[in-house]
This record gives C-alpha cells, structure tokens and sequence, in this order.
C-alpha cells in the first residue's frame, strides 16, 4: 500500500504547528475551518488526508465523496464524530493522538468536580448580576466523600489520582482494566451495581459506544445515593439528559457537571439552564499545551505513516501496522501471496467461498489479527474495487459473506518454528491448500496441495502457477514463453504426488494470454505477487 498523501484539508481549530510540520514534510495543507457540511462534502474529493477535532462530522456520506481519501486523523481523543466503518469499507484509516490531551481532560473533569460543590460558577454569575449570594450557594466538601469513576482509562486514571489528593475515596468499574491494575492507581473496582449506591460523586470516562450510551439513566439514577452528583467531561449522551434533568428536579440528583452535549452546541438543551447545572462547551481539550500536543502527534503521525515508518494511533488498522514493521513485513506479503494464489488457482471467488488460515508456532500466535487481513487482500484482488487493502479487506469479505476462520497451532510440522498455511475452498467444487514461511525476510512457497517444494519458492514477481502430469512438460512451456516474448527468470516444481506436479515459473514480462500453454497442462493461472 502506497501513501502517497499529496494534500490535506484540516477542517477544524488545529493549532498551526501541525501546518508546518506537514508542509515542512512535502505536504500540501488547506485549513479551512468554515465548511459547511454541503462544502465539505463537495471539497473532500480533491484531499487525500483530513484533520478534524470534534466539531466537523466525517458522517457516512462525507467519506462516500472522499474518492482519493486515504487517512482521517483525529487531532484528540473521541472519534464518535467520523464513520469509522464506513471508512474501514473504503479503506481509509481512521487515527488519533491517544494522551495528547489526557491531562487537559483529566484537569478539567477535576475543575468541574471542584466547581460544582462549591458554586463557583453559580457564585460568579451573582457577582455579574450584582448580588451577594453567600447564603444560597452553600457548598460541600470533597474530603472523605466516595467518587466513582466509570471508564478506567488514560483520563479516569488522572482523575483517580488528582481527587485522591483532596481526600476521596475513589471506586471504579471499567471491563478492560483489571482490578489489580485499577488498585495500582488506588481504584478499587466493583460491579455497578455495587457502586450506585456508595458513590456520592459519579464521573464517566468511556467512548460513547452503543455499551455506554445512556449509562446513566432514570433505572441507575434511581439507585444512587439521593443527592447524588455527577460529572461528563467524556461525551455527550452516556449520561442521558432527559433523566439527568428529571433526577435534578427531583432532588435525586444533587448537581451535575458537563463539558460535553447530546447536541453541541446545545442550544436547545434546558439542562444548561438548570441553576444545578455547572457547564462548560466542550472545553476539556482545549488548553494550549494540549492543543500544541495533539496537532504536533497528528502531523508527526502522517509523517511517519508517509515516510513508512510506522502507523501510530490508527484505530482501524492493525494489519496495515504490521505491513509496516520490519519483522512482520514479510509475513504480511506472505499472507497475500498465500491468498492470492489461491484465489487464482480457485478461479472463483463468491459469497460462500470459505477461506481458512492456519497459523503455526509460538512466534505467530498473534498473527491472525493481520495476517487474516493480508490473506483477504490477496484472495479479494481479482475483485478488487477501489481501495481494496488491508483496512478494507476484512470488512468487505465480511459484507461479501466470504466465510473466513482462523486457528493457531503451539507448534509447526516438520520441525520448522513457524509455518502458515491458506486453504480456499468453493463449497461443492476445488479446494487448494497452500503453505508457506518467510526466510531471510522473502516470503516462500513451502507446499501446493500437499506437495512439497524444495528448495522452497519464493513468491515475487510474475509466475505461471500450473499443474501437470509430469515434468516432461516444461521444453513446451518455456517454447510458448519465449514465442510470446517474454524470458523465463525462475522456475521451480514439486515434488510429484498422485500423478501430478505443480510448477512456478517467474516471466517477464507478463504474458497477455495463456492459451497456447493451457493445452499442454492440466491448469494454468499467471499470478503476480
Ligand atoms: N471533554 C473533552 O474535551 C475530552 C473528552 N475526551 C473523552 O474522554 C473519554 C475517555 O478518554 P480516554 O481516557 O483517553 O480513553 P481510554 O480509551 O484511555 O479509556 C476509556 C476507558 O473506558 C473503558 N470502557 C469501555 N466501555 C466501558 C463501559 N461499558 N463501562 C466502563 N468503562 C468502559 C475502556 O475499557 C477504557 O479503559 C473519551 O470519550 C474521550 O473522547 C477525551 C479528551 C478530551
Ligand atoms: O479528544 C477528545 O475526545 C475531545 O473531546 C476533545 O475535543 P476537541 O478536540 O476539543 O474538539
């Protein structure tokens, strides 16, 4: 996969170190933070990279304009705001600046906890209107009071740690972290249903994933301590408004603190309205050590994706990461070349084609996650649509009903550490299984149907792949390479099982037809890898 990135649109408030880094790099950069969504949609097929923070949406239709668009990097956290599976199917990458903006966030959500049982920004409202309202806004202390923090992560973490200095006792749920981590940062974890009715304040740090939406709601509301108080400085939505509303008219809830809206802005909403209500708009990220952090991360990011380097922070991409690490670089291209001979040797590729990938030997044991993808590349490319690669491919199989499984073996056969094997199948019709392992970093061909090569083939360039009777064949073959015009540069054949052998044999340049060889041969099929 080439990155060629010639141009970016930066569509939000990106601090400018991310300009220069680009164009200090080669890149062409237009920031352009006025678009509507109309113009967006009728700029965005001129880029071929987009830089967004939360205010531009790349909604599913954005990305169907994007035709040259390769990368969406997201200069934060939250990626709620871009289509992710849609981009995923076009074979864009999806990338953030995970911590950039950590401890931003974390100091806000403190600010807000911190604003909230005082009345600061009650207090100063007053004080604009000409009042003196020390009787009204009587506050609370934190000490000794139990927060709960709902997400574990990078943020609920900083705000563990930061709260725990004014005295808090902090309880935590999160299904990732582990408890013994969450205890290393003074987190103990319990079920929710444990928490609702300890915690005096409620924080929420998750995504906003289908899980989390509406998190807080009338039913979990109802089982907290009355009073209870709560804080969003994640996203929109995990608390749902309606009831949150509901809760502060009823007194169940005794304040509420909130960076983030259903809709932002949230001109509509009552709830920042409400005199229990300290908010603010969307400002966790927004300091200036944490903006010049993240738009330094993107553009750097780009950069090092551009240069082949390494992709950080891409969130849909695992494969693609690994194509570009030295040590499984190889096995990458091996997995394509795998896939794409049997594609080739298959002939057909349809909805109920089954592909099964093998993997062999301690040193693969987490290679399905990218080597599943790099196959599909391969047994997908005869199909192939524009932007066809290893983002793209596990959706688009999926979409196409292919059904791919995968399953790894502690140990390789025949002494080797590791081996990795591709087996295509037409439900009713050809099955061909291929196995293969990389040696001095070139992917090799190790068996075709259980027979075995040796010395094994490397899978580069152009190859006639067929299969024959016998190796008699091969004077008449390399007669119809020739008399097409093209030169033999290698061939190799196996071993011959049940009357039959299969051939490799590198030409160049490609031939434009193989009739003349298929009636010497039992199949035929030209593969470049
Ligand atoms: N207000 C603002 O300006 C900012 C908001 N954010 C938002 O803050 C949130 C947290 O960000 P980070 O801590 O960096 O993310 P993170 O990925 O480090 O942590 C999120 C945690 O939520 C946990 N989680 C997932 N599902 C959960 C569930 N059902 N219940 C409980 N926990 C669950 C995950 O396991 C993970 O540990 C994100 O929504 C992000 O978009 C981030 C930066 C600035
Ligand atoms: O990084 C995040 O998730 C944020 O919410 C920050 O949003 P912003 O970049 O300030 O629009």
């Amino acid at each position: 996969m080439s990155f060629n990135l010639r141009n970016v649109l930066i569509s939000d408030e990106v601090d400018d170190k991310c300009v220069d880094i680009l164009r200090s790099n080669g890149i062409e950069v237009v920031k352009n933070t006025k678009l509507s969504k109309e113009q967006l949609i009728s700029e965005i097929p001129k880029y071929d990279g987009l830089i967004v923070r939360s205010a531009t949406k790349a909604t599913a239709d954005v990305i169907a304009a994007a035709t040259n668009l390769k990368i969406i990097g997201r200069a934060g956290t939250g990626v709620d705001n871009i289509d992710c599976d849609a981009a995923t199917k076009k074979g864009i990458i999806v990338m953030n600046t995970p911590g950039g903006n950590t401890l931003s966030a974390a100091e806000h959500t403190c600010a807000l906890l911190m604003a909230m049982s005082r009345n600061i920004a009650q207090g100063t409202e007053s004080l604009h209107q000409g009042r003196w309202d020390r009787k009204k806004l009587m506050g609370n202390e934190v000490n000794g009071k139990t927060l709960a923090i709902l997400g574990l992560g990078r943020i609920g973490k900083e705000v563990a740690t930061r709260m725990q200095a004014f005295g808090m006792t902090t309880i935590g749920f999160d299904p990732i972290t582990p408890p013994e981590v969450a205890a290393s940062f003074g987190v103990k974890s319990m079920s929710l249903d444990e928490i609702w009715p300890l915690a005096d304040y409620i924080t929420v740090h998750t995504p906003l994933i289908p899980q989390t939406k509406n998190l807080l709601n009338d039913t979990t509301l109802s089982k907290c301590k009355k009073g209870v108080k709560v804080i969003n400085c994640a996203r929109g939505g995990i608390i749902d408004e309606d009831a949150l509303l509901r809760a502060l008219e009823s007194g169940q809830c005794g304040g509420a603190a909130l960076d983030v809206f259903v809709q932002e802005p949230p001109t509509e909403s009552p709830i920042i309205k409400h005199p229990k209500v300290t908010c603010t708009p969307h400002l966790g990220a927004s300091t200036l050590e944490a903006q010049s952090r993240v738009a330094e991360d993107i553009a750097k990011q780009f950069v090092d994706m551009v240069k082949g380097k390494e992709l950080f922070g891409a969130i849909n991409a695992a494969a693609l990461a690994n194509a570009l690490s030295p040590n499984t670089r190889p096995w990458v291209r091996l997995g394509t070349a795998l896939g794409q001979l049997g594609s080739a040797l298959l002939g057909q590729i349809s909805n109920d084609t089954q592909v099964k990938l093998v993997t062999y030997g301690s040193g693969l044991e987490n290679a399905a996650s990218y080597l599943g993808a790099a196959v599909l590349v391969g047994v997908l490319r005869p199909k192939s649509q524009n932007g066809l690669n290893l983002v793209s491919a596990p959706a688009v199989a999926k979409e196409m009903g292919l059904k791919v499984s995968t399953e790894h073996q502690a140990s390789a056969p025949d002494g080797l550490s590791e081996l990795v094997t591709v087996t295509v199948q037409q439900p009713g019709g050809a099955t061909y299984t291929l196995s293969g392992l990389v040696g001095a970093g070139v992917p090799l061909l190790v068996t075709l149907n259980n027979a075995n090569f040796s010395p094994r083939v490397a899978l580069e360039g152009t190859n006639l792949v067929y299969s024959s009777a016998s190796t008699s064949v091969l004077g008449t073959v390399v007669g119809a390479v020739t008399a097409a015009g093209s030169t033999v540069t290698s061939f190799s054949s196996s071993a011959s099982l049940d009357n039959q052998t299969w051939s490799l044999m590198q030409v160049a340049p490609p031939l434009g037809s193989l009739d003349t060889i298929k009636s010497s041969v039992k199949c035929v099929q030209q593969v470049a890898f």
